[in-house]
């Protein structure tokens, strides 16, 4: 398949690299010192082990424009690029593109399916923990290496088996679901909760899951998303924000969120398409969402970097 991968960093990186190991003809997306080090040296993933996979004869560019008709585009920017690349996009997909972003959070693909209509888009959830570590190395922390992919309506299409195929070949843990909304809100209710209480105590899950007062607005921030979720029909448990919680008791005591990662180093945060997601959807839905505008609002200054007085 003819894929470009738009953002090349921790995720973009990480997939595309095994999608172009697994034989795709893979043009990766990225600009500056990364872009210059993947063409010149090649693109790598390193874990504690050392430099575990790599692909020499990087196809790279930081030109989207002069990307013809890639078969599949896979989008990995943060969520605030996402508008800009897609104006982009839009020029370069042809008929029969197809879409797949592996951006956290359920909005990404309300987005995308405005710009390119619902046929081109197809779901995808990617559970991994990595980060540019230096120009032209992905770093992966832990051994997590998971990715789920499905149709909207929930067809096995070719396109969705030979990436899961091409995926499996390459030793990630990858799944065809049925139904790849669920998929994402469930992530999506978790993530929520872990990003923003780790940004807002500045602590890792342990210590917020151990005390009262910080668990109780956690188990609220859950119960809203959970909440949304059926007020939108999509096909959670009824007792999802409990499986949250036990989520959030069995995980690391150090497992923290890449949107407190970005909080630590004065980054943009994801917040508004994550906490802020939720009450911008729930606005629409007419459902009270008290936790959720709490976290959004108590954020709000860090949003575009580190605070400025
Ligand atoms: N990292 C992780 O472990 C996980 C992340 N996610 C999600 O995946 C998405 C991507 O995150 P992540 O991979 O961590 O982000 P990164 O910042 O590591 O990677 C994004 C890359 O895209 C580049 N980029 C953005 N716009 C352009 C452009 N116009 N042209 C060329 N390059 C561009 C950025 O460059 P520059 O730095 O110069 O802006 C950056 O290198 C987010 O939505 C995140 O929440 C999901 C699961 C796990
Ligand atoms: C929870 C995790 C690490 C899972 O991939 C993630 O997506 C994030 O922190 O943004």
């Amino acid at each position: 398949m003819k894929i470009a991968v738009i953002g090349s960093g921790g995720v973009g990186g990480f997939y595309g690299l095994k999608l172009a190991r697994a034989g795709h003809d893979v043009t990766f997306v990225a600009r500056g010192a990364h872009l210059k080090a993947m063409r010149e040296s090649g693109l790598h993933i390193e874990n504690e082990s050392g430099i575990v996979e790599s692909l020499s004869n990087v196809k790279a560019t930081d030109d989207i424009l002069g990307l013809a008709q890639p078969e599949l585009i896979i989008i990995a920017v943060k969520m605030w690029d996402l508008e800009e690349i897609t104006a982009k996009l839009k020029q370069i997909a042809g008929p029969h593109t197809a879409v797949l972003s592996l951006q956290n959070g359920v909005i990404k693909d309300i987005m995308l399916k405005r710009a390119f209509g619902e046929a081109a888009v197809m779901g995808g959830v990617a559970y991994v923990a990595t980060s540019i570590g230096r120009p032209g190395v992905i770093k992966q922390v832990g051994p997590m290496q998971r990715i789920k992919l499905g149709e909207y309506d929930g067809r096995q299409t070719e396109r969705c088996k030979e990436l899961v195929q091409a995926f499996a070949a390459m030793g990630v843990d990858a799944t065809l679901a049925d139904d790849i909304e669920r998929v994402l809100w469930e992530k999506y209710s978790f993530l929520v909760g872990l990003s923003s209480m780790t940004c807002l105590t500045h602590l890792t899950i342990g210590p917020v899951r151990e005390h009262e007062g910080s668990r109780a607005l956690l188990q609220s921030i859950f119960d809203e998303v959970v909440a949304l979720a059926q007020a939108r029909n999509v096909g959670l448990p009824p007792d999802y924000a409990s499986q949250c919680m036990q989520l959030a008791d069995d995980v690391a005591y150090s497992m923290t969120s890449s949107m407190f990662h970005d909080l630590e180093k004065g980054n943009r945060l994801e917040l508004p398409w994550l906490s802020g997601g939720v009450v911008s959807l729930a606005r629409e839905a007419g459902v009270p969402v008290p936790a959720n505008t709490f976290a959004t609002q108590a954020l709000a200054p860090y949003v575009n970097g580190r605070a400025q007085a």
